[in-house]
């Protein structure tokens, strides 16, 4: 595992965004051969997402051969609801560039069949030959995507009950209340997130350092189904400093001397 240390999430964003551009870059991504992803939603990916557009308007960064697929959704949401996954990523990353409409995968969470819209949803990404770089946030109790604490770590994209502290957590995006919290969502598995090339986890805040704390030094648990990072080959945690405060500093210090010469290289890019 890499970890990345930076000093906030509006660094964390630019380095994840120029990170995306470098892989996208190096693919040379054409209509037939295409750069695929997977992305989240949440507030800790909308630095990223400022930054990509951001490159894209510069004319650094073309989408037009990146194909995408979120990687969870609530269940039952009307469809056009500020707060669906659908809405969210294209007011924050798709109405921005020049990614093809057909190239947008999102679960339905109003399929009429949810399990056979997993099924489906599977299938699609098996069909592209599989995802090159999953990007990810993480939940205060250590969910990725919306894997809860005991979700299987081989788990495929499947319905699961949110907990109650995910409910509460995602009640401010529901002006703090509950009950408008969906109690399903559609989400892709640990496993469908482990398959990919590589994966990029974002994690800003002290609120997510114990998460962090799991992913880094915990043992692999599906309590904690962040610490599957930890089985990934190229798996890439990238935290603002609040979020590395539950780790020893002997690991952060490691980390940071391991990362010396990328973070100078990058925020030499940066400043061009
Ligand atoms: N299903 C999403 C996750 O994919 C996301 O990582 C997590 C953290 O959200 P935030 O980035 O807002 O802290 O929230 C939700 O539950």
């Amino acid at each position: 595992m890499r970890l990345i240390t930076l000093n906030d999430s509006d660094q964390i964003g630019r380095w994840a965004a120029r990170h995306i551009a470098n892989r996208i870059q190096a693919f040379k991504p054409t209509v037939d051969r295409p750069f695929v992803m997977g992305l989240p939603t949440g507030s800790t990916p909308l630095a990223t997402y400022k930054h990509l557009i951001k490159l894209h308007q510069q004319g650094l960064l073309s989408f037009a051969h990146v194909v995408t697929f979120n990687m969870d959704e609530y269940v039952g949401m009307p469809e056009g609801h500020p707060e669906s996954y659908r809405v969210f990523m294209h007011q924050n990353l798709f109405d921005h560039v020049d990614i093809k409409k057909e190239n947008i995968n999102l679960l339905n969470g109003n399929a009429g069949d949810l399990e056979a819209e997993c099924q489906r949803y599977e299938d699609k990404i098996s069909a592209v030959g599989g995802i090159h770089l999953f990007l990810g946030g993480v939940g205060t109790d250590g969910h990725l995507a919306f894997n809860e604490p005991g979700s299987s770590l081989s788990s495929r994209t499947r319905i699961k009950t949110l907990t109650e502290d995910t409910r509460i957590v995602n009640s401010r995006f529901f002006d703090g209340d509950m009950s408008l919290v969906p109690k399903l969502a559609l989400t892709v598995g640990v496993g469908t997130v482990m398959d990919a090339q590589e994966v990029v986890i974002l994690a800003n805040g002290h609120q997510k350092a114990l998460a962090v704390h799991a992913a880094v030094e915990g043992s692999v648990n599906h309590m904690w189904t962040i610490s599957a990072l930890q089985t990934h080959r190229r798996g890439i945690m990238v935290c603002d400093a609040a979020a590395t405060q539950e780790l020893k500093v002997k690991t952060v210090n490691y980390f940071q001397q391991l990362e010396q010469q990328n973070i100078a290289d990058w925020l030499a890019v940066e400043q061009e």
